[in-house]
């Protein structure tokens, strides 16, 4: 039978290339090319299928992600496929595993801080997967205060060993991933204790199950810390608790690239920052960052073909009614999500190209710029996460009850992602490092240049006094007003705090606190940062017909709706006026009229395939009714019409009801 695309006159009403947009979105050619391949491949194969996840219980749901991650692994093996592709095809397979931690962070902590001894013995075992690693730093009693972590890794000079020990009920690791049910190693963070000396935490590889039959090795106490927020969701995952008793490791396990312990109980510091200790977390954070714009750009391509499907209210003389997503608040809503979906995919970009420069610099003993990476990783991380958790669940009321089915897609989204708000550092924490960089940059102006995405502090005497040049709502297409506009308020925002924290004569006192301040000035930093990203994408040559004009519009509608959102900062500062203000809300309610044509193929541009969305309400041909009526007779509560438990619980009710009603 030949489908109808529901969606057809939507996709026909937009103005430009969106096989161009295709190519933009995916970042070059070569990246749609592949990508395109992989989601189609996984989405094809029946042993990748993901729409009963929430329906199993926790053990048959754990034990169908171990099938699945080594039907993957087969897959991988089998099609020869390159390492590009593979990651490609896990995150196609779109279940959180134990891979995740072992490809993620057990194999780049290994690299970032093995030795090149220590890589060329245990990187190789990583990759074939004859070992699979975990990254074990969190502890029962400390996640963001790594300085506070308890397990020891004591050295013993008789045996050449590292002992390795949990002293406390609250030194337990807890949270890691893979830990629970399936690593057989870990990357264990431990106080260095050489000579009765605490040297602080380190990374040590630790080997916790047999490699033969999988039971905990003599001393090593592990298993799974239990159900977390959501049906299917992060469940799939078996984050672990462990204990070390005493457990013994050769002392070339301990990860001595930014510090070293010799046969003969020496401890001896690179010359490498010992914030190295913290790279595998650098590079996560990053690869969060370009992950958040997948996961927003899902929900709200969910969000966007179901509100152009739903209609409610609005028939003029028997006709339709009207779509959803004509309504003016619907797409005050969902349209800056779009944009900032787009501008999420260009700071991850931008992000990824910094980690590598500064990779590049550490190999060549350059550490000048690790500062700014630590902030920018951390601050941008901390700030797309929450954009993208509380997008997702708006997304969800846009489709409004049908969104909270699980068939739509969103809850399970949502369960999944709400936990990059925390770990690989809780947003908070984050914010205050960025918070820290930027007072310590402020009290430096004069003695050492600003330089990168903290350059625009050279002109902070313009910055403080220069005033909004806006007269017409047009003037604020303007990138330089704009730019203007977030650069005056995040200076602003910074020496203010600065100034306040002068008034303590203890400057830790002083900035906890000046700390909730402190956070919203780190906040006007990072929006400053994605807004000039995406400002200098645009000065690029973007080929295809109208795909430049459509960015800029979504630039547009990114800045303006967070200078809009955000007003009461630009307001008190007194980089706007409320005149200014609201000539930004005439612009931005114009430039919502632009995107609506092309709303549909903004998000087709994502190209993503209906398996990979998991969504009926956004099925590629918004075939949305007979498909939502399908899936609930295929719920297993429908698979009898009198369900389990009437004869129990439900007649001797209305049993017990008529005899009552007759007394
Ligand atoms: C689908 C296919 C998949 C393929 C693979 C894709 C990969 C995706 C990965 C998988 C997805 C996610 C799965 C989940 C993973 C979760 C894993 C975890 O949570 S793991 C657990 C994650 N846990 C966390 O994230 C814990 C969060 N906590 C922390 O990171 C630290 O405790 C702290 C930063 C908050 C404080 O540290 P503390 O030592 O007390 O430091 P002070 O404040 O006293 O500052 C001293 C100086 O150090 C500086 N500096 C600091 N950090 C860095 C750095 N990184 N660098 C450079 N510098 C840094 C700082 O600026 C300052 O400089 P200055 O002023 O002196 O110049
Ligand atoms: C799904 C998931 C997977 C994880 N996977 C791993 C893993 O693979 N490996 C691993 O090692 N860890 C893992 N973790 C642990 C994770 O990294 C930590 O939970 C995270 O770093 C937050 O630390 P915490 O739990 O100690 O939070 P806490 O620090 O206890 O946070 C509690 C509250 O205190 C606030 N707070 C804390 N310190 C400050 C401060 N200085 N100033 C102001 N407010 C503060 C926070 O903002 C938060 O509101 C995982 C966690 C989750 C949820």
């Amino acid at each position: 039978m030949e489908r109808v695309d529901h969606l057809a006159h939507e996709r026909n009403k937009s103005e430009f290339d969106v096989d161009a947009m295709k190519i933009v979105w995916a970042g070059s050619p070569h990246a749609f090319e592949l990508s395109d391949r992989i989601s189609k491949l996984v989405a094809s194969d029946p042993g990748f299928r993901k729409d009963n996840r929430t329906m199993l219980s926790r053990k048959d749901l754990f034990k169908n992600t171990l099938r699945k991650a080594a039907y993957a692994w087969k897959t991988i093996v089998d099609l020869h496929l390159s390492e590009e592709e593979a990651a490609k095809l896990r995150f196609y397979v779109d279940e959180p595993a134990y891979t995740d931690l072992h490809w993620g962070m057990f194999v780049p902590a290994i690299k970032g801080q093995g030795t090149d001894e220590q890589q060329q013995k245990w990187l190789p075992l990583a990759y074939k997967m004859q070992i699979i690693g975990c990254y074990a730093q969190t502890e029962l009693g400390h996640g963001s205060n790594v300085q506070g972590l308890e397990t020891t890794a004591t050295f013993d000079p008789q045996t050449d060993e590292f002992i390795i020990h949990s002293p406390t009920l609250t030194s337990s690791k807890w949270w890691p991933g893979g830990l629970g049910k399936v690593a057989t190693h870990a990357i264990a963070y431990a106080r260095l204790i050489v000579g009765g000396r605490d040297y602080g935490v380190n990374g040590f590889i630790v080997q916790l199950r047999s490699l033969e039959d999988h039971s905990p090795l003599p001393g090593i106490t592990v298993g799974d810390i239990g159900m977390k927020f959501g049906n299917g969701a992060y469940n799939t995952m078996d984050n672990g608790v462990l204990q070390f008793d005493h457990v013994r490791i050769p002392r070339d396990q301990m990860l001595m690239r930014v510090s070293q312990v010799t046969r003969e109980g020496k401890y001896k510091q690179s010359d490498v920052p010992r914030q190295l200790v913290y790279g595998t977390m650098v590079y996560v954070r990053q690869t969060i960052v370009a992950d958040a714009s997948c996961a927003l750009s899902r929900a709200v391509c969910i969000a966007t073909r179901y509100s152009a499907v739903r209609r409610q209210f609005g028939s003029q003389n028997g006709g339709p009614e009207t779509q959803v997503i004509d309504y003016k608040t619907q797409q005050s809503r969902l349209f800056p999500l779009l944009a900032s979906a787009y501008a999420f995919r260009f700071i991850g970009e931008w992000l990824k190209w910094l980690y590598t420069d500064v990779t590049q610099r550490l190999q060549a003993n350059d550490f000048s710029t690790l500062p700014e990476a630590h902030a920018c990783t951390a601050g941008l991380k901390s700030l797309t996460t929450t954009a993208t958790a509380d997008g997702i669940e708006e997304c969800r009321k846009l489709c409004g009850g049908h969104g909270y089915l699980c068939s739509s897609g969103l809850p399970e989204l949502f369960a999944v992602y709400v936990p990059a708000c925390t770990y690989e550092g809780d947003n908070t924490v984050l914010l205050l490092q960025v918070a820290r960089f930027l007072m310590k940059t402020v009290s430096q102006l004069g003695v050492k240049k600003p330089v990168g995405t903290i350059g625009y502090m050279t002109r902070v005497d313009h910055l403080m006094q220069c005033r909004c040049g806006v007269q017409r709502a047009e003037d604020w297409l303007n990138p330089s007003a704009l730019l203007e506009a977030f650069e005056a308020r995040a200076a602003r925002m910074s020496v203010a705090c600065a100034q306040n924290l002068s008034n303590f004569d203890n400057p830790e006192e002083g900035f906890a606190e000046l700390s909730a301040d402190l956070v919203e000035a780190a906040v006007a930093h990072c929006q400053l940062i994605i807004v000039s990203k995406f400002i200098e994408k645009l000065q690029q040559e973007i080929p295809g017909k109208g795909v430049k004009q459509q960015l800029e519009v979504l630039c547009n509608i990114y800045t303006l709706f967070l200078l809009h959102k955000h007003q009461g900062d630009f307001l008190s500062t007194g980089c706007i006026t409320p005149k200014h203000a609201s000539l930004a809300n005439d612009q931005l309610r114009s430039l919502y009229s632009q995107v609506r044509p092309n709303a549909i193929a903004l998000v087709d541009a994502f190209n993503y395939t209906d398996h990979f969305l998991g969504s009926i309400l956004g099925c590629y041909d918004g075939n949305v009714y007979p498909k939502l009526y399908e899936a609930a007779w295929e719920d297993p509560l429908n698979d009898s019409v009198v369900p389990d438990g009437y004869h129990q619980y439900i007649r001797p009710l209305l049993k017990q009801q008529i005899r009552t009603a007759r007394l």
